[in-house]
Formats: structure tokens, sequence, C-alpha cells
């Protein structure tokens, strides 16, 4: 099982999605940024450092949002979606091939990872 940690960042009604570059696994779906999990380190941790490195953005990382296991051909992920704000920094594609800040009636506009389905479930339903 693969840990992989992302964030749900709120600002004015719209969440950020990013979408995955070409060349990666899932590549040019919609993602909420983060990554993989390095075993020296703590979720939180992992979900600053993949922010700094793939946004250029410092996170403030709160509760756990909700967690999902998906199964895929390649690899068996758990992913851990934290509710976090940007503490400093604006959003830069240093790896990402796009990102929006999005409504949650704009949801089904985006193909996203399989694994992020249930969690966007939860989204639509929570603002009915
Ligand atoms: N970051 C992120 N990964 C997701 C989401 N949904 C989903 O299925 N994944 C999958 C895609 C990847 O196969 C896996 C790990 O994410 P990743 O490719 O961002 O990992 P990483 O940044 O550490 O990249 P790398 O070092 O492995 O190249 O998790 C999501 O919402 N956010
Ligand atoms: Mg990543």
């Amino acid at each position: 099982m693969t840990e992989v940690v992302a964030a749900l960042i709120w600002d004015q009604g719209k969440f950020m999605i990013c979408q995955r570059p070409a060349h990666k696994a899932r590549g040019l779906l919609w993602e909420f940024v983060g990554g993989k999990v390095e075993p020296s380190e703590t979720k939180e941790q992992a979900l600053i450092r993949e922010c700094q490195e793939e946004l250029a953005i410092t996170l403030d990382v709160g509760e756990i949002f909700m967690d999902v296991i998906h199964k895929y051909p390649d690899l068996t992920v758990h992913l851990t979606l934290f509710n976090a704000s940007i503490q400093t920094g604006i959003p830069q594609k240093l790896e990402h091939n796009d990102i929006q800040w999005i409504a949650v009636n704009e949801i089904d506009q985006y193909a996203f990872c399989p694994a992020d389905e249930e969690i966007l479930t939860r989204l639509k339903l929570s603002t009915k």
C-alpha cells in the first residue's frame, strides 16, 4: 500500500485542483495537490514538502477531510486528504499541466483520478 497525502484548499467558495503532467501515472487527470509519503516523515510533513516542490507554496495543514483506499493496476493507494490553507506563496505550475479553482457544481466538468471519486461525491453532498 502506498501512502499518499493531498490538500483540500478552499478560497472564496472554490477549491484548488491540479492537472497531472502527461508523462506521469494518471497523466492529465485532475487531482488534489500532494504526493507519496517518504518513510522518514509524517503525513503532514510530506504534504508541506510536496506543496513546496510542486506549487512553491507553504501550507497550514488542518484536519483530515477524508481518506480512501483505491487499487490501480500498478499500485494500491491510501489517499489521505487534509483540509489546508495557503500560508505563503502563490501557486506556480512547477510540475502540473494546469491549476484551477473550481466550485462544487463544476466538478463534473473535470476528469479526476479514480481514487478521488468518493471524495468528490462527498464534496457534492456537503453543499446540498
Ligand atoms: N497527489 C495526488 N495523487 C493522487 C490523487 N488521486 C490519486 O489517485 N492519486 C495517485 C496518483 C499517483 O499514482 C499516486 C501518487 O501521487 P503523486 O504522483 O502525486 O506522487 P509524487 O508527487 O510523490 O510523485 P512521484 O515522486 O511518485 O513522481 O496517487 C490525488 O488527488 N492527489
Ligand atoms: Mg504529486
